[in-house]
């Protein structure tokens, strides 16, 4: 009766069991002789144990992996069987074949393009421009020169193993370790520099020295991490970031000072959903991800905003972006405040392997901190630093969980930073109309997520301009922004707030 219980159960998970027309494919089991037949039940049972552990142990992620890999892992043993019993039977019924049940449940790794879209109606692929128009995120292949990215990997493999780690905190008297390890490399000796002399610098650092001491994240202090040497490729790479920046958008001052280095060793190493720690990088940053080694997905959805009636109105939608070796994300300044992203966990047999890095992925996320901040900062009940965070378009300070071994319920808005979010987002508007000859919203080229042409999302407007190649502008950093990096791009992407007018 168990057997027959749990085989029961396998046939409900497994989806080719559950098409009628190939509950057939399972008839001819019956015809079986009573040794064949035994062999059979066990090794249904085998599977139906696995799926039954997944379930029983961890968090409902671990269960959602480990069940994906067991139906993986039912569903070959099912095919070969199948296959088997076929060649041993004689066929019943030609229009249900094995072949049909393994296409319905074929083990895929991630494809390293495209990026795709999901929605409340649908799921569909978008070519990477797409994606910038209907999210804040600019996805860059091949982002680095090959050798640099190579060598980057191969540094970092190494010194991710020696001395990133993973960061703790506890939540009623039980730790957390993150499922992955990190680092901070902070380009400290390049300050002052410009952006040419910072790629043509030969007296950079060479060694890679690290001190794993748990030193918090400068002025924000905002995570307890190890913190390491930039070497000679990391600086290269933080300057070819910039340009990256500064091509899409001339206008900005932005300057990596810092990057926080992620290495996920597997499929279950992971990032839940977040927004980022915004102490040090203060409101709207922009912030750059480099993606080296194996292809994971890197996800981004929007969070509904506080005078939005319902979180679940058509504009919902879940980005998946598959990061192959060598990709960069840069996630502009709308991404921390009214988006969230992740790296979900996947199962080891999804990944898209790297030839030397195998499953193992490194993330690199570049950041400017902006230390006059540090006048902003305010301690939490519990004496430490508080965290600066924004959700749904709202900032508040919170009792930052991370290195800590309690916490206290400090919570409340931020309104300094409230505050220049908007100046942020007016100076935006001003900058994309110094730099543009003005268009209304019908010309803006606003695409519905599952495609066609779409009224635009109440508050995030994406407008897809013409290239503005010789264009010059002081207004908001006080120095002209080069021109020459502009010549090479034909198109721009702005985002502005709909509230702007
Ligand atoms: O690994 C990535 O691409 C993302 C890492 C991240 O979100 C973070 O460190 O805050
Ligand atoms: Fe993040």
């Amino acid at each position: 009766r168990k057997v027959k219980k749990e085989r029961e159960m396998v046939f409900r998970l497994h989806p080719s069991f559950q098409s009628s027309r190939c509950k057939q494919s399972v008839q001819p089991r019956e015809k079986l002789d009573d040794g064949k037949r035994k062999h059979k039940e066990h090794e249904v049972k085998a599977v139906a144990v696995s799926i039954v552990q997944a379930l029983a142990s961890g968090s409902t992620r671990a269960r959602v992996v480990d069940l994906e890999e067991a139906r993986e892992e039912s569903h070959t043993k099912r095919h070969h069987a199948d296959k088997q019993e076929h060649q041993e039977l004689p066929r019943q019924d030609d229009r249900c074949k094995p072949p049909l049940a393994a296409a319905a449940w074929p083990i895929r790794r991630l494809p390293a393009q495209p990026a795709t879209v999901r929605t409340a109606q649908a799921e569909r692929a978008v070519p990477d421009e797409e994606l910038a128009a209907l999210a804040p995120v600019h996805v860059i292949r091949h982002a680095l020169p090959r050798e640099l990215a190579d060598q980057l990997l191969v540094e970092l493999l190494r010194e991710s193993l020696d001395a990133w780690a993973a960061s703790s905190w506890v939540v009623h008297g039980k730790e957390f370790t993150t499922p992955r390890t990190s680092a901070i490399y902070e380009f400290r000796e390049l300050k002052g520099l410009g952006s040419t002399e910072r790629a043509t610098a030969s007296s950079f650092p060479k060694s890679n020295v690290c001190s794993s001491t748990d030193v918090a994240d400068g002025h924000g202090r905002e995570e307890s991490r190890a913190r390491c040497e930039p070497s000679a490729a990391l600086h290269r790479a933080a300057t070819i970031m910039q340009t990256l920046v500064r091509e899409r958008r001339p206008q900005t001052n932005w300057e990596p000072t810092l990057a926080l280095g992620n290495r996920y060793e597997n499929g279950r190493a992971c990032v839940g959903w977040h927004s980022d720690f915004l102490n040090s990088l203060g409101p709207r940053p922009i912030i750059v991800g480099l993606s080296l080694g194996s292809c994971r997905r890197f996800c981004l959805r929007r969070t509904a905003r506080d005078d939005e009636s319902s979180p679940t109105h058509a504009e919902a939608m879940v980005a998946s972006i598959p990061m192959p070796h060598n990709t960069a994300v840069i996630m502009w300044d709308d991404c921390q405040e009214e988006w969230q992203h992740s790296v979900p966990r996947q199962a080891d047999s999804t990944i898209g392997k790297h030839p030397l890095a195998g499953h193992v992925r490194l993330s690199l996320t570049f950041r400017m901190s902006r230390p006059e901040l540090a006048r902003h900062q305010k301690s939490c009940h519990c004496g430490r630093p508080s965290a600066l965070k924004s959700k749904a378009g709202r900032y508040y300070l919170a009792c930052s969980p991370m290195g800590a071994s309690k916490q206290c319920s400090f919570w409340e808005p931020c309104s300094w930073a409230q505050e220049e979010a908007e100046r942020l987002r007016q100076r935006m508007k001003l900058e994309v109309l110094h730099a543009l000859p003005l268009q209304g919203p019908a010309q803006a080229g606003c695409i519905s997520p599952l495609g066609g042409p779409s009224p635009c999302p109440p508050h995030t407007t994406h407008k897809l301009y013409a290239g503005q190649e010789n264009q010059t502008s002081t207004m908001s950093t006080g120095r002209p922004a080069s021109a020459a990096g502009t010549d090479a791009i034909s198109a721009m992407f702005f985002e502005v707030s709909d509230d702007d007018g």
